[in-house]
C-alpha cells in the first residue's frame, strides 16, 4: 500500500517533468500539491488498515460470527495476552464458554472450542501443531517428537517409540518392575520410614518431581545408568537438579546455564549407557546391585539409523538425547505435580486411605515393605486391575490436570467448519483439559473431588453399580456412562499427537501410591498455596506440600 502511493506520487512529478504546466520547485503551490498526495496517501492508508484490521475481523471475516470472549478479541490479539500477563488464561476461557457454549474467538486469529466435535475435528483429524511447540527442541535447535511438524517423520519415530510405551508391553515388562522395586524399595521407602521414626515432614513435590524423573531415567538407560536423587543423603544433587528444572521450565534468569546443565547430565547418562552397551555389561550384576535394560535407549539407538536413515554415530546421539531429556522432563513435571495432588487429596480423607488400603490388601501381591512377595511379574497387571486406585488417580487428573492449558493446532488448508462455524486456515484452534474437565453435564458437581465417579455406570441414584477395570486399551466399554466420562477426558491429549507417556505414567503413579499408601498413613503438615497455577503447567502454586507419615500397624 505505502509503494503504491510513492509510485502516485513519482507518476506525477513524471508527468509534471514531461511539459505538463506546474508550479515551480519551491513555490507555494508546489509544496500544496505535494502535502495533498502525502494526505491523499496517508487516507488511502488509512482507509486499507481500517478495513483490513476493523472492517474485515469484525464484520466480513468468517471468524466474525464465532462469539468473542471479549468485544476487543476481533481485533486485538490483547485481551489473551491480558488474561495470560495475569495468570488467568485458562479460567478467562472457560468462563467464556460458560457464558457463549461450545465456541468462542480469543483472539483475531484464534478459536477456542469445548466440545467432543471439537476434540475430534481437531485431534483425531490431525491438526497441525503450532510454531509454539519448537521451544521443545534441545540441544541447539534438534527436534524430536514433542517438535516435528511433518506428520511422517513424526509417525515414524512415533512407531518405533509407541510399543515401548504400549500398556501390554509395560504390564509385562520384567525391566519396569525390576526397577520399580529398586528404587521404590531401596531408595524412597527407607527415607519414608526413617521420616515416620522421626516424625519428620516430608515435601512431596520435591519428592514426587525427583522420583518421577528418576523412574523415567531407569526405563530409558536402566536404573544402573539413570538418576540417583530419590534416596536420602542425596537432597543435595536433588534440590540441585530441581532448582536447574525449575530456572528452565520458567525460562528464569540464567536459563540458559541451566539448559546447558541439565542437557550435559542427560549427555552423560546417554554415554554412560552406551559404554556399557559396548562393553556388554548389563547383565553381570554385582551382589548388591541391580541391573535393567535401558528399554527406550537400546529401541532408539537401533531403529533410528534403520528407520530415519541417519548413521553419523555424533548425530544418532543427538537425536537420542533429544528426545530422552524431554520424556524425563514431561515424567518429572506431570507426574510430579499428580503426585503431589494424589497425596493430598488423600490426606485429607483418612477414609479413602483406609479404603484404597483394603483394595491393596486383597492383591496376591503386597507391597508392604515386610513381605517376600514384594514386586513380581503380577504386581503390574493386579495394580491394573484396582478399580478404586483407578478412579482415584484419574479424578486427580481430572481435577488437577498438570497441563490445564489450550493444546493449540492450526487449522488446516481449506479450512474446517467446526459447531457450525466455518474456520479459514492458519487459524489458531484449541481445547483445553481446564474446560473440558468442568463440563457439569459429564462430571457432575465438576469442582469436587469425586473419585466415585469413575466407578459408577449409568442408572438410577440407587442403581449405582460399581464396575471392574474395564480393559483400557479397546477404548470404549460396556458402559456408556465411562465412555462418557473418557471421551472428555483431555489430559493426555486425544489422536495421533496424544501422551506417548500415558500408560508409563498412570502405572507409575499407581506403583508409588500402592507402596506408600500400604505402609503409611499420611497427614498434612503445611500445605502451603495448593491452588493450581493458571498457564500451560498446572503445579500447586506454593510449590510445597509437606506431609506427615506414620507407620500402619
Ligand atoms: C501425568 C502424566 C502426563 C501428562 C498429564 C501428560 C500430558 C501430555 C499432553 C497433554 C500431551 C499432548 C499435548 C498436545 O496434544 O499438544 C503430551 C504429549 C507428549 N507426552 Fe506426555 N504427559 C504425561 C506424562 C508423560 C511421560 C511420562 C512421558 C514420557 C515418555 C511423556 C511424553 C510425551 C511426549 C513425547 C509427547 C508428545 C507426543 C507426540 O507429539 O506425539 N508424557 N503429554
Amino acid at each position: 500500500m505505502i509503494s503504491h502511493c510513492f509510485f502516485v506520487v513519482h507518476l506525477r512529478e513524471r508527468l509534471h517533468g514531461s511539459g505538463h504546466v506546474s508550479p515551480g520547485r519551491g513555490s507555494n503551490a508546489y509544496y500544496g500539491a505535494r502535502v495533498a498526495h502525502l494526505i491523499l496517501c496517508a487516507a488511502t492508508l488509512l482507509v486499507y488498515c481500517v478495513y483490513r484490521w476493523l472492517i474485515y475481523p469484525t464484520f466480513i471475516s468468517p471468524l466474525a460470527k464465532i462469539p468473542n470472549a471479549h468485544p476487543t478479541c476481533s481485533i486485538f490479539p490483547v485481551w489473551l495476552w491480558l488474561q495470560q500477563r495475569r495468570g488467568c488464561e485458562n479460567a478467562s476461557i472457560y468462563r467464556a464458554h460458560e457464558i457463549h457454549g461450545p465456541i468462542v474467538r480469543v483472539g483475531p486469529n484464534e478459536v477456542s472450542v469445548n466440545s467432543l466435535e471439537g476434540v475430534r475435528k481437531v485431534y483425531i483429524g490431525g491438526f497441525q501443531r503450532t510454531e509454539w511447540f519448537q521451544q521443545f527442541r534441545n540441544y541447539d535447535g534438534t527436534s524430536n517428537l514433542v517438535t516435528f511438524f511433518d506428520g511422517k517423520t513424526h509417525s515414524i519415530r512415533k512407531r518405533m517409540l509407541a510399543h515401548f510405551y504400549s500398556k501390554s508391553y509395560l504390564l509385562g515388562s520384567e525391566d519396569l518392575w525390576t526397577l520399580s522395586r529398586e528404587i521404590l524399595c531401596k531408595r524412597l521407602l527407607p527415607d519414608l520410614n526413617d521420616a515416620a521414626d522421626e516424625r519428620r515432614g516430608i515435601d512431596v513435590y520435591e519428592m514426587g518431581f525427583a522420583v518421577s524423573a528418576e523412574l523415567m531415567a531407569a526405563y530409558i538407560f536402566g536404573v544402573q545408568n539413570g538418576m540417583d536423587t530419590t534416596r536420602k543423603g542425596t537432597e543435595k544433587q536433588r534440590r540441585h537438579y530441581l532448582e536447574l528444572s525449575k530456572i528452565k521450565m520458567n525460562r528464569l534468569k540464567n536459563s540458559k546455564n541451566a539448559v546447558k546443565e541439565l542437557e550435559l547430565h542427560c549427555f552423560e547418562m546417554c554415554q554412560k549407557t552406551e559404554q556399557a552397551l559396548e562393553q556388554e555389561l548389563e547383565k553381570k550384576p554385582t551382589l548388591d546391585s541391580v541391573i535393567t535394560n535401558p528399554v527406550i535407549y537400546t529401541q532408539l539407538r537401533a531403529s533410528i539409523p534403520a528407520t530415519e536413515g541417519i548413521t553419523n554415530e555424533v548425530e544418532v546421539r543427538r537425536l537420542i538425547a533429544s528426545e530422552v531429556i524431554d520424556s524425563i522432563e514431561a515424567a518429572r513435571e506431570n507426574c510430579g505435580i499428580t503426585l503431589t495432588y494424589v497425596m493430598w487429596q488423600l490426606s485429607k480423607r483418612v477414609d479413602l486411605q483406609s479404603q484404597l488400603r483394603d483394595e491393596l490388601a486383597s492383591l496376591q501381591s503386597s507391597f508392604s515393605q515386610h513381605s517376600e512377595q514384594l514386586f513380581t511379574s503380577h504386581t503390574l497387571q493386579e495394580l491394573d486391575r484396582c478399580s478404586l486406585l483407578d478412579a482415584i488417580v484419574k479424578e486427580t487428573l481430572r481435577c488437577h490436570p498438570p497441563a490445564p492449558g489450550s493444546q493449540r493446532r492450526l487449522s488446516p488448508k481449506g479450512g474446517t467448519v467446526i459447531e457450525g462455524y466455518e474456520i479459514p486456515f492458519g487459524v489458531i484452534v484449541s481445547l483445553s483439559p481446564y474446560t473440558m474437565h468442568r463440563n457439569e453435564s459429564v462430571y457432575p458437581n465438576a469442582h469436587d473431588f469425586k473419585p466415585e465417579r469413575w466407578l459408577q455406570v449409568r442408572g438410577t441414584a440407587d442403581d449405582q453399580r460399581y464396575v471392574d477395570g474395564e480393559d483400557e486399551k479397546s477404548g470404549d466399554t460396556q458402559n456408556p456412562l465411562q465412555n462418557e466420562l473418557r471421551k472428555w477426558f483431555l489430559v493426555f491429549g486425544q489422536g495421533g499427537r496424544m501422551c506417548i507417556g500415558s500408560n508409563f505414567a498412570l502405572l507409575v503413579l499407581k506403583l508409588l501410591l500402592a507402596s506408600i499408601y500400604t505402609n503409611f498413613d499420611t497427614y498434612i503438615i503445611d500445605e502451603g498455596n495448593t491452588q493450581q497455577k493458571d498457564g500451560i503447567m498446572g503445579g500447586p502454586i506454593g510449590e510445597k506440600l509437606v506431609l506427615g507419615f506414620t507407620h500402619v500397624r
